[in-house]
């Protein structure tokens, strides 16, 4: 299968703060790949430096080594920012909807990129939200505040709005850690329909979660990866001690 992403060698910084160190890992395509690891072993930052986000960080900067997506470097001065983030969606932890009706929300994306046709807006619309596992539950009051909706479905409500921009890669930072146990669940079905279309990297401190739904996993621990290969070896037959520690419990 080929490789959706290539990190080679990165590490990365907050001004002189070194938080990632030489991380090389390969994601494949339409698979879904987890990042693991104790707090503040820079599973975030990883994820963050894919869609180059952490450069709205004051301070925040790639040290060495390279990122491709799908083949171009993204670190590379004249990429387009604006497009590299249409390709690569992102869904945060806390669901973070517009002050904006269901349909607006998802449609959002596309009026800022001036797509405005009527007809075209309604079949992205219905197919973000088909996409996302919510237009049944919201087909009869798409111009009703997105507020008016659960969590979960706030949280589905985010992922059709990443999915309406049509990216290739969806990066989830945490995306049920404020969900309760059933949403939790609506959503990991979710992933595992999505990962038909797109290709997703998860960071979660779930590990029955990254156990459940990802194929690969990847350890990390004080900035560096540990190991990194098909989730049920992992979980199952963890080759570093430390992978072993923290996949049974007995730290982090
Ligand atoms: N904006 C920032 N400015 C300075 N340091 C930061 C910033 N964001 C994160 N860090 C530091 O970078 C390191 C990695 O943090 P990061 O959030 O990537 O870890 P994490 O594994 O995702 O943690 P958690 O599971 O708690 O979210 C930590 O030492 C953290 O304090």
């Amino acid at each position: 299968m080929q490789n959706a992403i290539q990190i080679q060698n990165v590490s990365f910084a907050y001004h002189s703060k070194q938080v990632l160190h030489d991380v090389t890992l390969d994601i494949p395509e339409r698979e879904i790949t987890a990042f693991i690891g104790p707090s503040g072993c820079g599973k975030s930052t990883l994820l963050r430096c894919i869609n180059r986000i952490n450069d709205r960080i004051s301070g925040a900067h790639i040290v060495g080594g390279s990122i491709h997506v799908r083949g171009i470097d993204i670190n590379r001065p004249d990429i387009d920012l604006q497009e590299l983030r249409r390709q690569v969606g992102m869904v945060f932890q806390k669901y973070n909807p517009f002050a904006k009706s269901i349909y607006e929300n998802v449609a959002f994306s596309l009026r800022v990129a001036g797509r405005n046709k009527r007809s075209e807006l309604d079949e992205i619309v219905e197919n973000a939200l088909r996409g996302s596992a919510l237009w049944d539950e919201v087909k009869d009051r798409l111009h009703s505040s997105a507020f008016g909706l659960s969590g979960g479905q706030q949280q589905r409500l985010c992922i059709a709005r990443a999915i309406a921009n049509q990216p290739q890669i969806l990066l989830m930072d945490e995306p049920c850690a404020a969900l309760d146990p059933l949403a939790t669940l609506k959503v990991e079905e979710l992933l595992v329909e999505l990962k038909k279309k797109f290709t997703i990297v998860i960071v979660t401190h779930n590990m029955a979660q990254a156990a459940r739904c990802s194929d690969r996993t990847a350890f990390m621990y004080l900035g560096k990866l540990i190991e990194y290969g098909p989730s049920m070896q992992i979980f199952e037959s963890p080759k570093d001690p430390q992978t072993e520690a923290y996949v049974t419990g007995t730290f982090g």
